[in-house]
């Protein structure tokens, strides 16, 4: 690091300094032609005359001499002196007057320049030192962003290999309160823990199974983020991200995923996080770049919800190309994208029978991210998916509109969705992605290359749709590295409402304090 200089005194910056040199120089040559006019004017008068009045005008040229020299405040107090006192006493003639002023006149303009020039020489150190305190903090700077590039990295890695040993595929659920119609009906016994148990009619022992997080019904849209965001800001690290929401119609899919104003679901939140670090991480040499496209596979068929006029698209390797991007480069652009896509998605809901429920509705995100320091440069694409409703077309449950066509083909489409998460979670060597249109489309993001998946499958608590809650629970266990055990404690309760058409018992395994309380609502155990 450069020492701090030192205020120079004014002799030492007249020296030191070129710039006062410079200017010492120019009064030298500005006052040279005077003085030596005065001189030899009085040289002149002095050659016919010799009168004292030439001598002291030949004095002057010593003032500027010793001004350049550096002693000035001396030589020149005696310069401005002398004239007066070596004509003090004399006979005044009209060239010594003239001689005397301009003397005068000369020794006060030389005491300018030194005032200048004392001036000059502060300004020149007070730039001199701004320099050297702008060279320190630009070492500084440097030095600290190489230290935050190398703690980010280091950071960075740490995230990775959290994420990573979490696993390629996992698995969450998610219950919902139960609704306002529902409440008078039983409720499941709900567990806080990360494990499910479940009992069919006519088996002894009850079915668990544990998963990476279950959340409970009071568990806030904040809660479910603050689970997935690691998740979601990997992204920006060249993952490639999928998150769905599978479940039953009604059970909380469009809530967890796009949520309200009030309730913001993943989809706003992950946006606006993404947005934050892209002006966080620009401080540390990243630039960043988003793009989002919105569309909705529906009877196999692709449409584009960002498009003036519903146009269905053909699956191909490339039909992300046709999709509209929406650059996200401001926080009015979130906004924007989302209302845009969610008028098309309202509107498709009334003019083709509700529609949106039986459609999946796919977010995508790309993210292009760079650093100049290290040179590295990704292309990742987060996509959020707000499945289609996985209930059995057999079940009558809303499905006054659904067309057996219809219901096939989302049946179908989840299917595949199934085979492929779990042929990727048991490292099958041939994934047969091309299967569905939606496995297809979400092909780079569903266990391919460095992607990361994240199933949440959200439940019903309502023990009148037991039958559909299992089936989302097996669903879960199979996708994911959970395996089904038999639980070794299930405390069993006798139906209390009888009226109740629910099959089977849906709970944790009994541990003193972890099971909610249920004496409002009965485990069902047929
Ligand atoms: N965790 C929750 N907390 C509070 N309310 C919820 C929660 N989950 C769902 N809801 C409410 O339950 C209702 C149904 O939820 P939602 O529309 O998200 O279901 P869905 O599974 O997306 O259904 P569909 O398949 O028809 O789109 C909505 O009114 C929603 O606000």
């Amino acid at each position: 690091m450069q020492r701090r200089a030192n205020p120079p005194t004014r002799s030492a910056a007249a020296a030191a300094t070129p710039l006062i040199a410079k200017i010492a120089g120019r009064a030298t040559v500005a006052a040279t032609p005077l003085t030596a006019k005065i001189a030899s004017r009085a040289n002149a008068t002095g050659t016919k005359n010799n009168t004292p009045a030439s001598r002291s005008a030949a004095n002057i040229a010593p003032a500027t001499t010793t001004i350049r020299s550096g002693q000035a405040t001396r030589s020149t107090s005696r310069s401005r002196q002398t004239p007066t006192a070596t004509l003090r006493g004399r006979p005044p003639t009209s060239q010594a007057t003239r001689a005397s002023t301009t003397q005068t006149q000369l020794a006060e303009a030389i005491e300018k320049l030194r005032k200048k020039e004392d001036e000059l020489g502060v300004a020149n150190w007070t730039i001199t030192e701004l320099k050297q305190k702008l060279a320190e903090a630009e070492e500084l700077s440097e030095v600290r962003l190489k230290k935050n590039v190398e703690l980010e990295s280091v950071v960075r890695h740490l995230h990775d290999e959290n994420v990573n040993l979490k696993g390629k595929i996992r698995v969450q659920l998610r219950f919902r309160p139960l609704a306002k119609d529902e409440m008078l009906t039983n409720q499941l016994a709900i567990h806080t823990d990360n494990s499910i148990t479940w009992q069919l009619a006519g088996r002894k022992e009850p079915k668990s199974a544990a998963f990476q997080h279950i959340f409970k019904d009071s568990d806030t849209q904040l809660d479910v983020f603050d689970q997935v965001k690691d998740l979601i800001a990997s992204v920006v690290h060249g993952y490639n991200v999928a998150i769905f929401a599978y479940g039953q119609t009604g059970s909380g899919k469009t809530h967890t995923m796009r949520g309200s104003v009030q309730q913001p679901g993943i989809i706003p939140n992950a946006f606006q996080m993404l947005f934050d670090m892209k002006n966080a991480l620009q401080d540390i040499g990243y630039e960043i770049s988003y793009s989002a496209s919105f569309v909705e596979v529906y009877n196999e068929a692709i449409y584009d919800l960002l498009a003036t006029n519903r146009t269905k698209l053909t699956m191909s390797d490339h039909v992300r190309e046709q999709f509209i991007r929406m650059p996200i480069d401001e926080m009015q652009a979130i906004n924007n994208f989302l209302r845009k896509a969610d008028a098309k998605r309202t509107t498709a809901a009334t003019k083709h029978n509700e529609e949106s429920s039986r459609s999946h509705a796919i977010c995508l995100l790309f993210v292009n991210s760079s650093n100049k320091f290290s040179g590295t440069s990704t292309s990742s694409t987060l996509s959020l998916v707000d499945l289609a409703g996985s209930e059995r077309i057999d079940t009558g449950l809303h499905h006054k509109h659904l067309l057996a066509e219809e219901g096939k083909k989302i049946n179908t489409s989840l299917l595949h969705l199934k085979n492929v998460l779990r042929d990727i979670r048991s490292n099958q060597s041939h994934i047969a992605y091309r299967n569905a249109v939606l496995t297809h489309l979400l092909r780079d993001s569903l266990g391919y290359g460095n992607s990361k998946t994240l199933m949440i499958v959200t439940l019903s608590p309502s023990a009148l749709q037991f039958d559909e809650t299992r089936r989302a629970v097996e669903f879960a266990v199979e996708v994911s590295e959970a395996r089904i055990g038999t639980a070794t404690a299930q405390r069993k309760r006798t139906v209390s409402d009888s009226s109740s058409s629910t099959t089977g018992s849906l709970g944790a395994p009994v541990t003193n304090g972890l099971r909610r309380s249920f004496s409002q609502h009965s485990i069902i155990n047929l």
